[in-house]
């Protein structure tokens, strides 16, 4: 039975920074967010924006020269270790490589872009599938293979039974990203984290990945963490936002909140470059400017030197993440505000209202 209403996943002040002959490449430079059991959260942000790395870190897939430096806290709530079984917060950023393969996969799951890349072509779907579940869960090879085909069914693979002894060349690229879904959910993982994974795939097989991992999830009980830089993605999948730009969360919210009342001047730009039924053809934007190199980057919002509102406050100092009403975190010195003047807490320095002008 899963407690759905409090965190699986608390990252507090994430950095991820690689240690290259130039300098430092903060490839993420400031992340935090919980996550419920059940709950969806979309990352939403331009290339390069440091979406890839904040997840891979949660994995514990940082290899040198990368690492997470003094400071950050990944804290997952699970029994893997406790001895009575309790379940408690370990802190992942910790976590050493050899106690990490505990957590990956069985309390983890991943499903990635390219499927061909996560799967060995040398071996049947049948031998990666029941690895997978014997490795983790303590059942039999018999049990194994049939809650391997129970799951290949679920997944919407026509004749599992009977296909799974192919390899993975025999199926489309669709159906290999099916298999990896199902073995992603094989150990019934409290998370789910897929970075872009119908982004290899043709435009009517993305939208029934989409679908199916939406149902997946809420079958599953499983916290989601889905990457995307599509925003339209991120409203069908998503019931909470986190908008990243160089390395840094701008502004994160439920879904509902992004899209109609954000209040980064990013978010705001992202918003403005997707076509949506109540904007005109021409207002439709391209941003301005080109994306931060993340090496030895100043101590100031990353958005700056492309940000229209900027202030002589957002040149001197580094804005901090701060909850401008439950639920809602923004990172900025000069929010826009939307039309209605929705109040803010004290310590948001903010911009005038759009209707005051
Ligand atoms: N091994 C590495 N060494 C140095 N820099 C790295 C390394 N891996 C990633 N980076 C840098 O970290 C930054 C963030 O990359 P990341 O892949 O997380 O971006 P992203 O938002 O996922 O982009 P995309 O949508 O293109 O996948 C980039 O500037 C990238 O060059």
């Amino acid at each position: 039975m899963r407690i759905l209403n409090e965190p699986v996943l608390i990252v507090k002040d994430l950095r991820t920074y690689f240690d290259i002959a130039e300098g430092t490449v903060k490839a993420v430079n400031g992340v935090s967010f919980e996550l419920n059991m059940n709950e969806a959260l979309g990352v939403v942000g331009e290339t390069g924006s440091g979406k890839s790395v904040t997840m891979k870190s949660v994995m514990g897939m940082i290899r040198k020269p990368g690492y997470i430096p003094e400071g950050s806290q990944i804290l997952f709530k699970t029994n893997e270790f406790s001895k009575d079984g309790s379940k408690e917060y370990i802190n992942l950023a910790k976590l050493s490589t050899k106690a990490f393969t505990r957590i990956r996969g069985k309390h983890i799951g991943m499903v990635f872009q390219d499927p061909m890349a996560s799967l060995n072509p040398m071996y049947t779907v049948a031998d990666q599938m029941i690895e997978t579940i014997v490795y983790h869960q303590n059942v039999s090879l018999e049990e194994a293979r049939e809650r391997a085909i129970e799951l290949l069914t679920k997944v919407g693979l026509p004749n599992a039974k009977e296909r799974i002894d192919d390899y993975p060349f025999q199926f489309s690229g669709g159906q290999r990203q099916r298999i990896i879904i199902a073995i992603s959910l094989s150990c019934n993982p409290e998370v789910l984290i897929a970075d872009e994974p119908t982004t290899a795939l043709d435009v009517t097989i993305q939208a029934q990945i989409l679908e199916l991992m939406k149902d997946l999830q809420r079958d599953f009980e499983t916290a989601m963490v889905y990457i995307t830089h599509d925003l339209s993605v991120v409203a069908e999948i998503a019931d909470k936002v986190m908008v990243m730009y160089g390395g840094t969360q701008m502004e994160m919210a439920d879904v509902y909140t992004i899209f109609d009342n954000p209040m980064h001047p990013y978010t705001h730009a992202l918003l403005s470059c997707i076509p949506r039924h109540d904007l005109k053809k021409d207002e439709l934007e391209p941003i301005k400017g080109q994306p931060p190199i993340m090496l030895n980057p100043p101590p100031l919002c990353p958005f700056l030197p492309r940000c229209p509102r900027a202030t002589e406050r957002c040149k001197k100092e580094w804005p901090e993440l701060q909850e401008v009403e439950k639920g809602h975190l923004l990172r900025c010195f000069n929010p826009v505000l939307n039309k209605k003047g929705k109040k803010v807490n004290d310590g948001v320095e903010m911009g005038k209202l759009e209707d005051d002008k």
